[in-house]
């Protein structure tokens, strides 16, 4: 069992449709010689670390009370009992969202601003990543303009998300972060050396993603797997603490804006492969998320599949 490294330097036409075989077999791969800068990818990892360093009443000022995901939490995720051996900073990427980066960073302590300018930085980068490789997958599925899939995460009011995990040594094989899938679009997540990273690959298999520093993670998230009424699967991951090292990892969660409808591309339903779910806006697709009593592993489709009784 392998999992797909993309170097993105190659043929394009090569690239998509590795793609797009990659997020239909597992919903995950990963990308090298990706064009984000290093230095912009190390900066904000330094800054990370230097966050989590400080004494937890400076950390709290970031969080919990924030309005939800966002902000600072530590060992609970979510607002429906789950736990997880790591520490967390939301960030809204959206510059209208008064949980975005700038406002945000003034509450981070010391450093505020080279935090703030990193945090932009790299959102810039992996902003520019994700539309690439959206593009490239709306090639990969033959279709003639890319801005069907682009101009989601382009959007200025695209909903996505920064996020920075730091898992604190712990050598049990303990949770750090429970099963999950991301409910956004493509989550892009690049993490230190340090191993933990799991993802579900079918018949009660997990395999273990080798951590690779140069690379970017790539995951399939819920609106993706439904825009391509299933086809694409949105790939289940979890993150194991068991290292003497901390562990830090950035994501980066791309999303719709939230006003945008949700629903099968042209194509995506046939006869073999039936419409799944109705449409739905992103922004109803949160707030069943995190308004509801749903847990990080449960299934969030529930009411918006093709004849559910709520719809
Ligand atoms: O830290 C990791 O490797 C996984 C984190 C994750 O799945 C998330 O932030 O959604
Ligand atoms: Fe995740």
């Amino acid at each position: 069992m392998t999992i797909t490294e993309i170097d993105l330097s190659e043929n394009k036409g090569k690239v998509a449709m590795q793609i797009v075989r990659a997020c239909e077999q597992y919903g995950f791969f990963t990308v090298v010689n990706h064009g984000v800068p290093d230095d912009v990818i190390q900066t904000l990892e330094y800054e990370s670390f230097h966050f989590f360093s400080r004494p937890m009443s400076e950390k709290m000022a970031a969080g919990p009370d924030h309005v939800k995901p966002y902000g600072y939490g530590c060992n609970t995720i979510g607002p429906n009992g789950d736990v997880g051996r790591l520490e967390y900073l939301t960030l809204s990427t959206n510059p209208s969202s008064p949980q975005s980066i700038i406002p945000m960073s003034q509450l981070i302590p010391k450093r505020r601003l080279e935090f703030c300018n990193a945090a932009c930085e790299y959102v810039d980068g992996v902003r520019k990543l994700t539309c690439m490789l959206l593009s490239l997958t709306a090639r990969g599925l033959g279709f003639d303009k890319a801005s069907i899939l682009t101009d989601l995460i382009r959007n200025d009011n695209s909903d996505s998300i920064l996020r920075l995990n730091h898992y604190p040594p712990s050598i049990d094989n303990g949770i750090g972060f429970g099963e999950h899938s991301d409910p956004q679009i493509f989550t892009l997540l690049r993490s230190n050396d340090v191993p933990g990273l799991q993802i579900y690959v079918g018949n009660d298999e997990w395999i273990s993603v080798p951590p690779n520093p140069s690379a970017f993670c790539v995951f399939v998230g819920d609106t993706l797997h439904a825009m391509t009424n299933g086809r694409f699967v949105s790939v289940r991951h979890r993150a194991i603490t068991n290292s003497s090292e901390p562990r830090m990892s950035i994501a980066f969660f791309g999303a719709p804006s939230l006003e945008e409808w949700i629903y099968a591309l042209p194509g995506m339903v046939t006869p073999n492969r039936p419409l799944l779910y109705n449409p739905f806006t992103w922004g109803q697709y949160k707030a069943n998320l995190y308004s509801g009593t749903l847990r990080l592993a449960d299934d969030r489709f529930g009411i918006f599949r093709v004849g559910s009784s709520s719809t």
